[in-house]
């Protein structure tokens, strides 16, 4: 048996980034950026108002009263043409171009206007309330860079800039197959020693919330035949996960056939609970990843081996991001593998403290909690109030 971290080591030194390829910015959300994405336009592209009221020229201000005379508008799509003279000023709206010869903006607050005369006491201070050219971003600059996720806002930004393609990483097509004569899909009917395949949607679901294209490859009943016969579909693929079959029962064949097939294995069973049986390997050109049939020990493994392999595919950091909080319960001495402690994560005092049922087939506990206390193989009793490590669930 390995570490976690032995594990997460092999994961990373086997995973590289996939293919490049261009994709439309409107169905960009959710990539990950492989080459920098820079500005095709200036933001703004011209100097811009910043209020509704009146473009002047500052130095025409006396802070007394000033008297100017209103001379055209520039409203926002439609710029004045008209050069601002002395003792002049223009009707301006919120991101409208500044005219030529103005430099400073007196909100309509400020101003008392009668007829096409304006009067103001407003002070000079030449650029108030104006948006310089560019002040977000120039044509050339770099907005986004390579390992960014395409998200709402980031979206938002590059099509102001106008790009319209963006590089990004291939989604990794990633097979799922469950395994077991017991499983059913689900919606069809049940006999009581069935049980539904939640996984299968619930993985398949994750694959791409953390961006692969799942490729749904069915149940494999407890056949080395059909086994076989699913894992060959894999091929081709970049990732195949499998579920279940990972133990050492007689009826969990997956290892076997796939190592009758040439598969290499890189690791077997990792030293952690929940989640020991989960295995890794190489059938072909396709990385496959045995996750245990225990739906919370496959699910808290999908977290912490197929997201890392998937971000490695994806051109990301495959680091866990494990942070500290304290724990509001006494916590007893662990035992030789780490363990992954479901837990809940309270925000507004930052304690943390375990969900009651820790059964490593319980999804509504793994549901309730909203984090995993990572407790290190062998560490000593922890007591209320000490800092523990944790892993928030909130990305699955
Ligand atoms: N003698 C031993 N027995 C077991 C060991 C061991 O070391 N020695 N390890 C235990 C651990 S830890 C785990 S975890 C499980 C994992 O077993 P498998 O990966 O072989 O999983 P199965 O036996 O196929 O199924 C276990 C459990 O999960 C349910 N299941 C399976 N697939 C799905 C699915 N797609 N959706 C929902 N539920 C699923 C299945 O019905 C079983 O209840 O082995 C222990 N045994
Ligand atoms: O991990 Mo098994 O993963 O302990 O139920």
């Amino acid at each position: 048996m390995i570490s976690l971290d032995d594990a997460l080591q092999f994961i990373r030194s086997e995973t590289r980034p996939l293919s490049v390829e261009r994709v439309a910015t409107m169905e960009s959300v959710g990539r990950i950026v492989a080459k920098p994405v820079a500005a095709a336009r200036t933001q703004p592209p011209f100097a811009a108002s910043a209020m509704d009221g009146y473009a002047v020229r500052a130095q025409d201000l006396d802070g007394d009263g000033s008297e100017l005379l209103v001379r055209g508008e520039s409203a926002a799509g439609h710029a004045s043409e008209r050069l601002l003279q002395a003792g002049e000023c223009q009707r301006i709206s919120t991101g409208a171009p500044l005219p030529d010869g103005s430099d400073q903006i007196v909100i309509q607050e400020n101003a008392k206007r009668q007829g096409d005369r304006l009067t103001t006491t407003d002070t000079p201070h030449p650029g108030r309330h104006i948006r310089r050219a560019g002040i977000d971003f120039t044509a050339g600059d770099t907005l986004l860079s390579p390992g960014n996720r395409i998200t709402p806002r980031s979206l938002s930004l590059i099509v102001s800039a106008g790009v319209d393609t963006v590089d990004v990483y291939r989604r990794p097509q990633t097979g799922l197959l469950s395994t077991g004569d017991e499983l059913v899909e689900p919606g069809a009917s049940t006999r009581p020693d069935q049980i539904v395949n939640s996984l299968g949607p619930g993985l398949g679901a994750l694959i791409r919330h953390w961006g692969g294209e799942p490729d749904y490859l069915g149940i494999a009943r407890d056949d080395p035949g059909q086994v076989r016969s699913r894992l060959a579909a894999a091929s081709g693929l970049d990732l195949l996960v499998t579920i279940g079959g990972a133990s050492v029962g007689d009826h969990d064949h997956l290892r076997r056939v796939f190592a009758d097939m040439g598969g290499e294995l890189v690791f077997e069973k990792i030293a952690i609970k929940p989640g020991k049986p989960t295995w890794f390997g190489r059938l072909g050109g396709t990385h496959v990843l045995g996750l245990p049939g225990n739906p919370v020990s496959a699910m808290v493994m999908a977290r912490l081996c197929l997201k890392p392999l998937m971000d490695g595919l994806l051109g990301q950091s495959a680091d866990l991001p494990f942070l500290t909080a304290r724990l509001s319960a006494d916590l007893p001495a662990n035992g030789p593998r780490e363990n992954m402690i479901r837990a809940g994560l309270e925000a507004r005092t930052g304690e943390i403290q375990p969900v009651s049922n820790q059964d490593s087939s319980a999804l509504s506990a793994l549901v309730v909690a909203n984090a995993l206390i990572r407790r290190p193989a062998n560490a000593p009793a922890a007591s209320a109030g000490d800092a523990v490590e944790y892993l928030p669930l909130d990305d699955m």
